[in-house]
């Protein structure tokens, strides 16, 4: 099984991803922890819990985790996610009781807690909290298998001109996420762009035909009709399930070994993941950027995670 931690800030793409980590069978999801972001801290970490209910995810810890990055000013995304972070479909009264834990302690404890090289951790907001955690406990860094994150871009970004609004919010801990020796995978915008939820995907995420099912075309509703009116796009991006797909199946999409680092004094060009492609890669490069996505495959790991949940209640 693949061992995951889900690092998030639900948001419409989260809760996709939360529910690929659910529903897919290879995936042993240890720990799902929330971080500031899309919304506050709180809105995002109800909003976690109300998915949990409605994929029906139980006996996972939960844990909230930090409300602001770790310099800056907190920024949220309303824009797009809504005042809720989750507008759109209504949520139900979450049943799990978070984790009494901070979110920087579940993610240390879970990956002490299991043998080295067997945890993947899947950051797909900002890189806060793992920041945090890897300045807490350095030994993560040569224990955790490989950081599979969704943030940046090597040519597009979504929140300014060049960076992206997981690593521009708070670009320190991205500089140190980034910066650490572990294998890291930056799925980014040149990819998540790719991966449109158009029309003839979502009629074949409803045909599930289940709860959870109508729930993520409800979300795609929401996500499609802000993306038009705010970023422009005729159908939404849907982001961060490509992090976790990528850790079900490497062959979903193609990835390169590249340089990447984080810009943090640009006046224009702030937060942006600068990528080294000029040849060859150095030898002690341990980071990578993944490039092309298999749109079929894609699609159908999320439409065979909803239908192995079926309706959980
Ligand atoms: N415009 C916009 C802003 C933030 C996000 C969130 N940040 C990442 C994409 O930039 C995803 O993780 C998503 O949850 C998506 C769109
Ligand atoms: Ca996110």
């Amino acid at each position: 099984a693949l061992k995951m931690i889900l690092d998030c800030d639900p948001g419409h793409d989260d809760a996709i991803a939360l529910i690929l980590a659910h529903g897919n069978p290879t995936v042993e999801l240890l720990a799902v922890t929330t971080v500031h972001g899309n919304q506050t801290i709180d809105k995002v970490t109800r909003n976690a819990l109300a998915v949990a209910r409605i994929a029906g995810i139980t006996g996972v810890p939960f844990a909230a985790g930090a409300h602001r990055p770790l310099v800056r000013v907190a920024e949220t995304a309303p824009s797009i996610h809504g005042e809720s972070g989750l507008d759109g479909p209504v949520l139900p009264e979450p049943t799990l009781v978070p984790d009494a834990r901070h979110a920087v302690d579940l993610i240390i404890d879970t990956i002490m807690a299991n043998e080295p090289n067997t945890v993947t951790l899947v950051p797909t907001g900002a890189l806060t909290n793992i920041a945090l955690a890897v300045r807490k406990e350095p030994r993560i860094a040569e224990r955790v298998k490989e950081v599979v994150l969704m943030g940046g871009g090597y040519h597009v970004g979504n929140w300014s001109a060049a960076a992206e609004f997981n690593i521009v919010i708070d670009p320190e801990a991205a500089h140190i996420v980034f910066n650490e020796k572990w294998k890291l995978t930056m799925v980014g915008l040149d990819l998540t762009h790719q991966a449109i939820a158009t029309p003839d995907v979502v009629a074949a995420i409803a045909a599930v035909g289940t709860a959870p099912a109508r729930f993520v075309v409800e979300l795609l509703a929401f996500f499609g009709q802000t993306y038009r009116e705010a970023q422009g796009f005729e159908h939404p991006p849907v982001h961060d399930p490509c992090a976790v797909a990528l850790v079900i199946d490497p062959t979903v999409m193609t990835v390169v070994r590249v340089p990447l680092d984080i810009e943090l004094t640009g006046t224009l060009t702030l937060g942006m993941t600068v990528a080294d492609f000029r040849s060859p890669a150095p030898a002690d490069c341990t980071t990578y950027a993944a490039t092309d996505l298999d749109h079929g495959k894609f699609w159908a790991l999320i439409v065979d995670a909803l239908e192995r949940i079926g309706d959980p209640e």
